[in-house]
């Protein structure tokens, strides 16, 4: 059975369709880039998802239905890395990623050896563990960005959903996230991961889902997605396009239209 199951999915806001009728379904240790210009309905489709937005057709997890699943359920089930990922609340850190674990806990029990053993090591996969008797809301823009990545690690779903997950890393910590994902995928777990960087996305990503204004246009290898003629029609730019021994690298270089 496929983690996940997506059917004619359509999202309305504010009765405007922006995720028309969109299909597809993923399978266990996929890493999968979501891409499509500003505006064409990532985010809005990873909401629906999550049933954090109405929907129209069917999202099925693991067989079922997500808008009808407990949170706590599909909290098992499902990780989300959200846009937005300013800390306000004044906790230390270790709190913030022990939080990743509260859809495992029994009521009334405290953490586990296993939740202890997933929560440093989130923890050290984003090399935050200097931090983590912090104040989260006191880190930088970047470092509070891998403080709810780490959160999401921790709670160790088999899918996984990251909206634009590198916004804001240093390139250094950028490529451990895309190793992070990659890792993930080869022990089995799924990332659905929306990214404005092809380049990332062209090295990292088994398959890519192309978006553009709402509907599923694409959804294949890099290697068959990122050609020059769809970058250009999708984006307006060029690209510098090259297969090396490291991957596929591409590098917008300039606007066409
Ligand atoms: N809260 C909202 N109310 C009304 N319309 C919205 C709202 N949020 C998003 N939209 C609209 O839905 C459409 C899809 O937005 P969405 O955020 O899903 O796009 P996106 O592909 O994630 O874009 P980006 O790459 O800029 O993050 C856009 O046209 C946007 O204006």
């Amino acid at each position: 059975m496929s983690l996940l199951r997506v059917e004619n999915l359509s999202v309305s806001r504010q009765k405007r369709i922006v995720v028309d009728r969109v299909s597809f379904t993923i399978g266990e240790g996929e890493f999968v880039g979501l891409i499509g210009p500003n505006g064409a309905g990532k985010s809005t489709l990873l909401r629906a998802l999550l049933a954090q937005l109405p929907y129209q057709g069917s999202v099925t997890l693991n067989g079922q239905e997500s808008a009808q699943l407990k949170s706590v359920k599909r909290a098992q089930f499902l990780s989300y890395i959200a846009q937005d990922r300013e800390i306000s609340w004044n906790m230390r850190v270790e709190a913030v990623v022990q939080l990743g674990r509260l859809a495992r806990l029994p009521q009334f029990s405290g953490l586990s050896k296993e939740d202890q053993h997933q929560i440093t090591s989130a923890i050290e996969a984003l090399e935050i563990t200097h931090l983590r008797d912090k104040s989260a809301r006191e880190l930088s823009g970047g470092e509070q960005a891998r403080v709810l990545i780490a959160r999401a690690i921790a709670q160790d779903t088999p899918l996984m959903l990251a909206d634009e997950p590198v916004a804001g890393l240093d390139p250094a910590h950028q490529l451990g996230l895309m190793q992070i994902f990659r890792e993930l995928s080869a022990s089995g777990r799924s990332i659905i991961c929306t990214l404005h960087d092809l380049g990332l996305a062209a090295r990292w990503c088994t398959r890519l889902l192309l978006l553009k204004d709402g509907c599923l246009v694409a959804d294949g290898t890099p290697a068959d997605i990122l050609k020059e003629d769809v970058i250009r029609d999708l984006y307006g730019v060029e690209v510098f396009r090259t297969q090396t021994p490291d991957g596929l690298i591409i590098q917008p270089t300039h606007i066409v239209r």
